[in-house]
């Protein structure tokens, strides 16, 4: 049988155009300039996103805005929506995304950590493509924890301590984090489970959710091995979670933000270190996580021929 060949478009919607949604549009240029792919951007107010267009990426509103397609009429013509504005919004707008039987890339891998949300964005029919997001290894990691090789599986998070201001926070400590100095060394803000962590930080961890994603183990699922006694995705994924440990750090020395893991078991011990170029469009996000959203992109768009 002949190859198939796509002769219209991909059409591509994300779901937030901010610092990586714009980065992912630059990125797909390729694409794009070739006429082999369509990219809508949504966005909660178009009006005063206006300025921060990227040329050939349409606006549309998941608000009030007049004047755009809007959210609904965006969706019901997309082949691929990609999520990359919060935890939050993953929330709001994944299930419909995947009930429409539309393929859902999740930048706020987080959004997982709420075990009711896991459930209905890995029930289909669209499928959920987690990305990487600012780390990796996840080849190494998930074989490990396939084979059931891994007893302890932690992460430490270090970031500047500006970026780690949350609206919960005691004044008391707000000010220390404002006055951080890069003498002072690391100050560790957090210590406990992922679930806890991205409550507390929804747009600082969500590669440590990603990390129990990779280590959830699951022997035998993509080749049809374990049939119907195979847990699912989403109770391996609630106990995953109960094993990865998380260390959020601010230090006012970290130029860039850094991520430590630690796995050990009988599978061995490995250890991999992530220091990302920040995004060009925010000093906040690793600039790695655009690259790692639109490698998966791409991944999504070659499985659908
Ligand atoms: N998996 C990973 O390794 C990483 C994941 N992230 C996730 O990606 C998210 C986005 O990161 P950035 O682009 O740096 O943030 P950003 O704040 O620059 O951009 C988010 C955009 O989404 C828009 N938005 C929010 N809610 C919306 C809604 N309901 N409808 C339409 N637009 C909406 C905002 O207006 C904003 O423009 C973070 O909040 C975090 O959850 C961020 C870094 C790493
Ligand atoms: O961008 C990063 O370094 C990671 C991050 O914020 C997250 O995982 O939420």
């Amino acid at each position: 049988m002949s190859p198939t060949v796509r002769s219209s478009p991909a059409r591509v919607l994300l779901l937030g155009f901010g610092a990586i949604g714009r980065h992912v549009a630059t990125l797909l240029a390729p694409e794009r300039d070739a006429g082999r792919l369509q990219l809508r951007a949504a966005e909660r107010n178009v009006a005063t996103h206006g300025h921060r267009t990227v040329p050939g990426v349409e606006l549309v509103t998941t608000g009030q805005d007049t004047g755009c397609p809007t959210w609904p009429e965006a969706l019901a013509e997309a082949d691929l929506v990609v999520e990359c504005a919060g935890v939050d919004a993953a929330g709001e707008h994944g299930p419909e995304v995947i009930a429409a039987g539309i393929d859902l890339v999740l930048t706020s891998v987080g959004a997982l950590a709420d075990p009711n949300l896991a459930r209905t964005l890995l029930a289909g029919p669209g499928r959920l493509w987690v990305t990487n997001g600012a780390i990796g290894g996840f080849d190494a990691l998930s074989a490990a924890a396939d084979a059931g090789g891994l007893d302890s599986v932690r992460i430490r998070t270090t970031k500047l301590p500006t970026s780690l201001v949350r609206p919960w926070m005691a004044p008391a400590e707000v000010e220390r984090l404002h006055e951080l100095r890069p003498e002072d060394g690391p100050w560790s803000v957090f210590a406990g489970g992922p679930t806890e962590a991205i409550e507390q930080f929804p747009a600082n961890v969500n590669v440590a959710v990603g990390l129990a994603w990779a280590t959830r183990g699951r022997p035998g699922a993509d080749v049809g091995v374990g049939g119907a006694d195979l847990p699912e995705d989403a109770d391996l994924l609630r106990r995953s979670l109960e094993r990865v440990q998380v260390e959020l750090v601010a230090d006012a020395a970290a130029v860039r933000s850094r991520h430590e893991i630690l796995a050990t078991g009988p599978a061995g011990r490995i250890e991999l270190g992530f220091e990302s170029a920040p995004s060009p469009e925010n000093p906040k996000t690793s600039g790695m996580t655009a690259l790692s959203v639109t490698r998966t992109i791409r991944e999504a768009l070659a499985r659908r021929g």
